[in-house]
């Protein structure tokens, strides 16, 4: 029961940070980042983890978490990438510490 309510609670805050609303910080994190279409092709030496909000909602729907704190691994797997690879101070970097905020909001409770 309680591992259904925590899957429950992820879900909630995944459509939370997923939200329309939230587009100014999450517009960059929806989906896996394309090296190709961005330009960017040192992307995947510089990023050995990728991962995205989708990425995320899909293994949360295949039950791929075992416990919250995987989900959560994953979700601060994002925030790390993005202030890796985009400079303090860039759009990017400045939207992803937007959504860092707003998941340490939702998920601190
Ligand atoms: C030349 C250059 C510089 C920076 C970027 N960053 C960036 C990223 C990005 C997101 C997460 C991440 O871990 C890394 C990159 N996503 C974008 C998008 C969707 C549009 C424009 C820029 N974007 C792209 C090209």
């Amino acid at each position: 029961k309680k591992y259904e309510l925590q899957l429950k609670f992820c879900d909630e805050v995944l459509k939370e940070l997923m939200n329309n609303k939230h587009w100014q910080a999450n517009q960059y994190f929806m989906y896996p980042v394309d090296p190709v279409a961005l330009n960017i092709p040192t992307y995947f030496q510089i990023i050995k983890k990728p991962m995205d909000l989708s990425t995320v909602k899909t293994k949360l729907q295949n039950n791929a978490y075992e416990k919250a704190k995987d989900f959560e691994e994953d979700v601060r797997l994002i925030f790390k990438n993005c202030y890796k690879f985009n400079p303090e101070g860039d759009l990017v970097n400045s939207s992803g510490h937007q959504l860092e905020d707003l998941f340490n909001k939702k998920w601190a409770g």
